[in-house]
């Protein structure tokens, strides 16, 4: 296994790219599925869910084939198995975004039911539960979701009890080949959501009301091929900003959008920072300065995003004040505390509350990256702490950030890959 060493080196300067977002590119690969034609994907992020993605489709028959500039044309029509295998949704619970689209374009779908992660139970009942709405029927059998229809899926009024972004884009995708209208209710409004749905519409698809809490999906009979690119990763770029924030740097992030990140700007404006951006670009600067501890609670979009979490808890363990961070979406994501503390961080746990207070140095040690977002939180804290961390198990982080030492190194961080077994 993949180890990252890391040494504080001082404030983080200089430009670096955003790379395309991870959740958005994974159920827009998912959605060529619905196509009866070749469908060219661009802006697609190097990650390690990405390939396990299209090992998935592979599975299925659909063989990538790569095109310029990290685009991949993909032919839904090649489909000769609609089997997600245990061994690959094991790797990433995403997989379970094929369920939509086989059922709704090839009448049947056996997905492994996706387990649980270091992050929470995660249950896809909501998912389910819509496309049995739709006239599907589903079986869990073997670790297995079973899940047919006798010709198309039929247009329904899916409510969802809680806000799900997956759930809401697998409803998208199975309603936009359905015989008839769907109303999506309580639907996420994440930007990925509306991304995915702006791809459905380059194939065809007649949808309305994204990014707002009602969608609206008109069924069409067939999908075509088109070419679309991915847009950028938030998470990514807001991952880059707390870094430059919690190391007192300046940063400009490059090939991004503010518009998707207020939340985040806000806070890191309230920590101290100076936020400059334009159409395609955010620059931070701290000026130096050591920044301010902040609350956070995190929420459904437009809210702070769980997935910015973790990081927000390491700028806070080296900020002036006391910041609490509650976590609202899922049950089980501080795993990074206990870590965080062995560098030196104080944090108390009461219930789903973090309260952090600041300390002026966090020193290096030994840490076990346990996910994606903890991963990414170490490593800002290893970058502003004093000696060497060793973070291990960085898989997790290969997940979600593409070429994430090439990348800060070209900022001034000390960080490099000691490869493992
Ligand atoms: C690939 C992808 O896009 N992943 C993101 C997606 O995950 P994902 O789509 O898996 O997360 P959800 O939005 O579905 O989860 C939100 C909450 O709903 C619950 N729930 C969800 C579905 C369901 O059928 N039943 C149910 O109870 C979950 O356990 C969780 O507590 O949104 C999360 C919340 O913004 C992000 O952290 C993930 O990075
Ligand atoms: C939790 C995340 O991803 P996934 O849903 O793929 O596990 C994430 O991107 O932070």
């Amino acid at each position: 296994m993949d180890k990252l060493i890391i040494t504080g080196n001082g404030p983080l300067n200089g430009e670096v790219w955003a790379s395309g977002a991870k959740n958005s590119a994974l159920p827009i690969l998912a959605a060529t599925l619905l196509a009866d034609e070749p469908v060219i994907i661009g802006n697609l992020p190097h990650l390690q869910d990405i390939t396990t993605t299209l090992e998935l489709l592979a599975h299925m028959g659909v063989e990538p084939v790569m095109g310029e500039k990290m685009s991949i044309q993909l032919d839904g029509s090649q489909v000769r198995e609609c089997h997600a295998p245990y061994e690959l949704v094991k790797k990433m619970r995403a997989s379970i975004l094929v369920l939509g689209p086989l059922l709704a374009h090839f009448g049947q779908a056996d997905v492994s039911l996706p387990g649980g992660c270091a992050i929470g139970t995660r249950p896809v009942d909501l998912h389910i539960r819509g496309l049995e709405a739709m006239g599907a029927d589903i079986t869990v059998e073997g670790g297995y979701i079973r899940a047919r229809v006798d010709g198309r899926l039929k247009g329904a009024t899916v409510i969802f009890d809680t806000v799900t972004v997956t759930g809401t884009e697998n409803l998208l995708m199975a309603a936009a080949l359905a015989e008839g209208t769907t109303v999506l209710e309580n639907a996420a409004r994440e930007p990925e959501v509306v991304d995915l749905a702006a791809c459905l519409i380059a194939m065809g698809a007649k949808i309305r009301g994204q990014g707002s809490d009602t969608i609206t999906v008109e069924g069409v009979e067939r999908l075509h091929g088109c070419h679309y690119d991915v847009m950028p990763d938030r998470i990514e770029t807001g991952t880059f900003l707390v870094a430059a924030a919690a190391s007192g740097g300046c940063v400009r992030v490059r090939n991004t959008r503010a518009d998707i990140l207020d939340a985040v700007l806000a806070k890191l404006e309230e920590a101290g920072a100076m936020v400059r951006h334009a159409d395609d670009w955010i620059e931070l600067d701290m000026q130096g300065r050591r920044p301010r501890a902040v609350n956070v609670r995190t929420a459904p979009y437009p809210a702070f995003p769980t997935d910015m979490q973790a990081q927000f808890m390491a700028l806070n363990c080296i900020a002036d004040g006391t910041g609490r961070v509650v976590e609202t979406i899922f049950e089980n994501r501080f795993m990074h505390v206990q870590e965080l503390k062995r560098m030196g961080a104080e944090i108390a746990i009461e219930g789903n509350t973090a309260i952090v207070t600041g300390v002026r140095r966090l020193s290096g040690a030994p840490v076990m990256a346990t996910d994606l977002r903890a991963s990414a939180s170490l490593v800002v804290a290893a970058m502003i702490a004093e000696g060497e961390t060793l973070v291990d198990r960085i898989y997790h982080i290969d997940r979600g950030y593409e070429c994430i030492e090439e990348k800060l190194q070209s900022l001034g961080a000390k960080i490099r890959r000691v490869p493992g077994h």
